[in-house]
């Protein structure tokens, strides 16, 4: 790394820290990485070294310094009596021996490591008292967790009563198997919802639900590998787990207690080629220092225990020719080139097409026709290609030339301002049609139920539908057409398309399929403008003032709306009986029923630790409260956590009332 002074240290550190932050939040807060764990973990690792030569500028609050996300869920919060940490990994072989030999330094001899696979799921811990499961949670940030008893009640392996009647908390991975990941996936897809991009994300997804009838239908198992407080008896992790067994936990049959780094490196090999035939994903080892006393004594640092350690499996590759980019058209004409190879086995599947998302991308890369590439699994699932095998490109080879029009109706693709994606922008392209119909039917839109991507297809190859308004229009006759479509299926359709016309107007809303614009959104716009055409004549500014809804969706919607064919095929829909109203409850104007914050000023300053900013103001806001940033005299409370600045002196000096944030949410219980 270039010798960098303090100061572009500090400015390099910052661009880290905000990028890692972003990816975490995404990752953890949303289940949705929007790169591949490679990537995170070598910036992760570049802001480790400079902090390393820069301690001076380490804070408290830089992710290498705390455990996953900040918490953002509505799920009730738990604190954790012990905190649940990360854990350190490590890459290479060598890398291992380093930390072994720093353990025998500090333990002063040899140990056993109990090696155990990485599950690649997310933590959970469960309590019981008198043998009775009474919570469970997940990590969180470490301290504080998010309650998800009543979700776990669905996951078939976790003892809900324990044969003995003990009070105790053990911890484990809930994850979710290959096969229940690759059929949910698949679900998705076809229901047009966004695909989990890995196994952890997707069981992360489904245990953090507000609904726990949703994790139900998930199938997510668990292995349990922590005893938080083992009796007296148990002196070593491996005893912990058979003893864990034997209380009716699922623990992983494949640990191991191994006496020094040759046996680690033997077992290390073993599943590196076991791995794809396991029924469960895993993304590496674990080495845990058997003895728990030992444990105790080597203790953690503020993120990880310093008795284990993670070894990571590289990234499985495998090399094949490109032969064919295809050319996909999408719902808002963005159009997708996906690579078309020769068929490769890649960790446990056959593989023979990578999404390469947008021109840049492929240009970025430079995959020409002919050219042998590397390709992996992101999050072990999804093919990617990593890179171009330069020294096996044909001498004849030729740079890939981006097409300039549209694969289904010809049109000149255009690149919108600031967009990376190419689209077509033709309102009659056959393929947008198609894909905004399937999207109109989908389950958080109208939710026409046999309405999926294989009958719309023939609807429009038969010239059944145009658009939209003319599913209202079909008829039994019509039905008759398509193939191994019998009376029964024809009548249920029907009935599904009619009873689409009495959905509350969210449900248009979000199936008109606007840029930007998806059941959240279109939901808060609804309950605020109560009726379509009232929402059609909302300007920007009447729309940026929902609370959440920024300009970016606000043009969409009034440059969606000015179109005259828009506005047409409004009219057609409002002509076949479609409903534009909302039909939900009336939030707004709800009477709030008198409590300590209802018509009271407040500001929010400092570190929370129970509730992120946004939640608590949106809370305070549904009891009536008026949330501002800057202290004043009109201020009526201000509410401060840890690390409170300017606005705690301000409002110390004006005698404002103050609250902690723990005797804020006392009051509004
Ligand atoms: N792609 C992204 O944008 C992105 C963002 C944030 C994090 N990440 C990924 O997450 C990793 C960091 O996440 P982390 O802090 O949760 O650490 P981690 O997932 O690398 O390791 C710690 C976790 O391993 C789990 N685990 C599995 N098997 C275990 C076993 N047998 N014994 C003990 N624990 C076991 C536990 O849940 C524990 O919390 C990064 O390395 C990165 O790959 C990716
Ligand atoms: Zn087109």
């Amino acid at each position: 790394m270039a010798k960098l002074n303090n100061k572009n240290a500090q400015e390099e550190i910052e661009t880290l820290r905000k990028k890692l932050n972003t990816w975490a939040e995404q990752y953890y807060a949303q289940d949705a990485p929007s790169v591949e764990d490679a990537v995170y973990d070598q910036n992760y690792q570049k802001l480790v070294e400079l902090e390393k030569q820069f301690p001076e500028l380490v804070t408290p609050d830089s992710i290498t310094q705390r455990v996953g996300g900040e918490i953002k869920s509505d799920l009730g919060k738990v604190e954790h009596q012990v905190p649940m940490l990360s854990m350190g990994d490590v890459f290479s072989k060598d890398e291992l021996l380093e930390f072994d030999q720093r353990i025998q330094k500090l333990v002063g001899e040899p140990v056993a490591y109990n090696v155990e696979l990485k599950i690649d799921g997310l933590s959970l811990s469960l309590e019981y008292v008198d043998g009775k499961l009474v919570r469970a949670s997940t990590r969180g940030n470490g301290r504080i967790g998010e309650d998800v008893t009543k979700n776990v009640q669905y996951i078939d392996d976790i003892p809900k009563t324990l044969p003995e009647k003990l009070t105790t908390e053990v911890r484990g991975e809930c994850y979710m198997g290959k096969a229940a990941f690759l059929k949910l996936n698949t679900e998705r897809d076809e229901n047009g919802e966004a695909v989990f991009a890995n196994p952890r994300n997707a069981a992360a997804g489904s245990l953090r639900q507000l609904d726990p009838k949703v994790t139900k239908k998930r199938n997510l198992s668990t292995f349990i590998y922590t005893w938080v407080n083992p009796p007296e008896e148990i002196t070593s992790q491996h005893q912990a787990i058979q003893q864990m067994s034997k209380l009716g936990f699922h623990t992983n049959e494949t640990g191991r207690k191994l006496a020094n780094l040759d046996e680690v490196f033997a077992y290390i090999d073993e599943y590196t080629s076991k791995r794809d035939s396991l029924s469960y994903g895993i993304d590496g080892i674990v080495l845990k220092v058997d003895d728990l006393t030992l444990q105790k004594q080597l203790g953690n640092t503020v993120k990880v225990p310093r008795w284990e350690i993670a070894y990571k499996f590289p990234p499985e590759e495998q090399e094949t020719i490109v032969h064919e980019i295809v050319w996909t058209v999408g719902r808002t004409g963005v159009v997708t080139p996906t690579a078309v190879m020769d068929p490769v086995e890649l960790a446990g599947t056959t593989v023979s097409r990578a999404v390469l998302h947008n021109p840049d991308l492929l240009k970025q890369k430079d995959v020409r026709i002919g050219d042998t590439v590397k390709l992996h699994k992101a999050g072990d699932i999804i093919p990617e290609i990593s890179e171009v095998v330069l020294s096996k490109r044909p001498a004849n080879s030729q740079v890939y030339e981006i097409p300039t029009e549209c694969p289904s109706c010809g049109q000149s693709l255009v690149h919108l301002e600031g967009e990376v994606a190419l689209r077509c922008i033709n309102p009659a392209c056959p393929a947008q049609i198609e894909e905004g119909i399937i999207h109109f039917a989908s389950r958080p839109a109208m939710d026409i139920m046999g309405l999926g991507p294989k009958i719309v297809r023939q609807l429009i190859q038969h010239d059944l539908v145009k658009d939209v308004a003319d599913l209202y229009h079909l008829t039994a006759d019509d039905l008759a057409e398509l193939d191994h479509f019998g009376d029964k299926s024809i009548s249920n359709l029907l009935t599904a398309i009619d009873n689409s016309r009495q959905n509350s107007v969210e449900l248009l809303l979000n199936g008109l399929g606007i840029d930007h614009v998806g059941a959240k959104a279109a939901l808060l716009i609804v309950q605020r403008f109560k009726n379509l055409n009232k929402i059609m004549q909302a300007s920007v500014s009447d729309l940026t003032a929902i609370d959440t809804i920024g300009e970016t969706i606000a043009e969409s919607i009034t440059t969606y709306f000015a179109q005259a064919s828009v506005q047409k095929l409004v009219q057609e829909l409002i002509d076949s009986g479609v409903n534009i109203d909302y039909l939900g409850e009336d939030v707004s104007e709800k009477e709030i029923a008198d409590n300590f914050f209802k018509n009271k000023t407040v500001v929010l300053t400092g570190k929370l630790a129970h509730f992120t900013r946004s939640e608590f103001t949106k809370k305070l806001e549904s009891l009536g409260a008026k949330v501002t940033g800057s202290v004043s005299k009109k201020t009526d409370y201000v509410i401060y956590g840890t690390d409170a600045g300017s606005k705690l002196t301000k409002a110390e000096n004006l005698k404002i009332a103050l609250l902690t944030e723990e005797e804020a949410i006392e009051k509004i219980q």
